[in-house]
């Protein structure tokens, strides 16, 4: 769809008035359905070629703008910039995490039926709920899709999507970023990193094209590697995560050398097999500060992204590994 040339529709305005009106309506109905799904490029050209396409793109656009997720969360997550005319980033939002493909193996990264859930009507840790605690990898359990206790349930702290109020803001220098909407307090749950779910191969495939992609400069990829040893040191767990062009508001933030204001826990649901990287605030986060986490230790390339996390601690190159 990119760079394609959209026809001006000046034979609209040549129709006898009653034609005209019904293809105008025609026309806004369509727009309403398919303005939606472009890239902004794309929005952009379709609204200059007549009054009803400028008026459709010019709601999308403000629609965009007010909020990231599209009415997918609880509370609106709007963008803010100072810095430029660029109103929004586009990508696909999605809540939590989903089954990428690998379009050379042709199939999901893993099967994704729970298998087994808990019996309980509550689980509110006084009666041992059996998906409380820990699993071998130091996992943090919670209640699943399988469980009898429903939605409320108090071991599904992470399972209701963001619940704090979140804004998307850009910086000259590190591009958009999270900042706190309001103040946040130490222990609370702030978001989960979604994106696609992939397999290492799939990941390190990725990762190439977005090298390739950043170096031309304007690009932004967010694929993260987790790695979780075994307390043992016998095993590690990897989990790829790619909130590139599908993700949430996570995809947004930035890099700090001090290790930020987030912690990171890896949650699993009962009956998933794999769990999902969330995000909880260490330490007491005043409103409009900016949310920040360490995206690692590893600084392979040398010449790196520079970093301008701005903490008395800065090394000055982004984190950077072999995927
Ligand atoms: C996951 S994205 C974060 C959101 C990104 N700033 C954006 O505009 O979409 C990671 C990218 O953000 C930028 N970034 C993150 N932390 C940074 C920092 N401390 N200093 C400079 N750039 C940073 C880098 O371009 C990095 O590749």
């Amino acid at each position: 769809m990119r760079n394609r040339q959209w026809a001006s529709i000046p034979e609209l305005e040549a129709q006898p008035p009653q034609r005209n009106q019904s293809h105008s309506r025609a026309l806004f109905q369509c727009a309403h359905l398919i303005l939606p799904l472009l890239h902004p490029s794309d929005l952009a050209a379709a609204s200059s070629t007549c009054k009803t396409l400028h008026h459709v793109a010019a709601s999308i656009t403000a629609d965009r703008t007010s909020d990231a997720s599209g009415g997918l969360e609880k509370l609106p997550i709007p963008f803010v910039n100072a810095v430029d005319d660029q109103p929004y980033a586009f990508f696909v939002y999605a809540p939590t995490q989903i089954l990428g493909s690998d379009p050379r193996q042709n199939r999901p990264v893993s099967d994704p039926f729970p298998a087994w859930g808990c019996e309980c009507e509550r689980c509110d840790g006084d009666i041992g709920c059996p998906c409380e605690g820990l699993d071998s990898f130091e996992v943090t359990r919670e209640c699943g899709a399988s469980c009898r206790c429903g939605v409320q349930c108090g071991n599904r702290v992470t399972q209701g999507g963001v619940s704090v109020r979140l804004k998307i803001v850009k910086d000259e220098r590190k591009g958009w970023g999270l900042r706190a909407g309001e103040r946040i307090q130490h222990g609370q749950f702030v978001c989960e990193y979604a994106g696609e779910l992939l397999t290492t191969n799939e990941a390190r495939r990725r990762q190439q094209i977005y090298d390739q992609l950043t170096s031309g400069g304007r690009f932004c990829s967010a694929l993260l590697v987790v790695r979780e040893h075994l307390p043992s040191g016998k095993a590690c767990m990897r989990i790829n995560i790619d909130a590139t062009r599908i993700g949430n508001v996570s995809r947004f933030i930035n890099h700090s050398c001090d290790g930020g204001n987030l912690s990171t826990v890896l949650v699993r649901n009962s009956g998933a097999l794999l769990p999902r990287l969330c995000f909880f605030a260490s330490r007491d986060i005043k409103e409009d500060e900016e949310i920040t986490f360490s995206y690692g230790e590893i600084r392979l390339k040398s010449k790196g992204l520079q970093c301008f996390c701005g903490s008395s601690s800065c090394s000055g190159v982004l984190p950077s590994e072999n995927t």
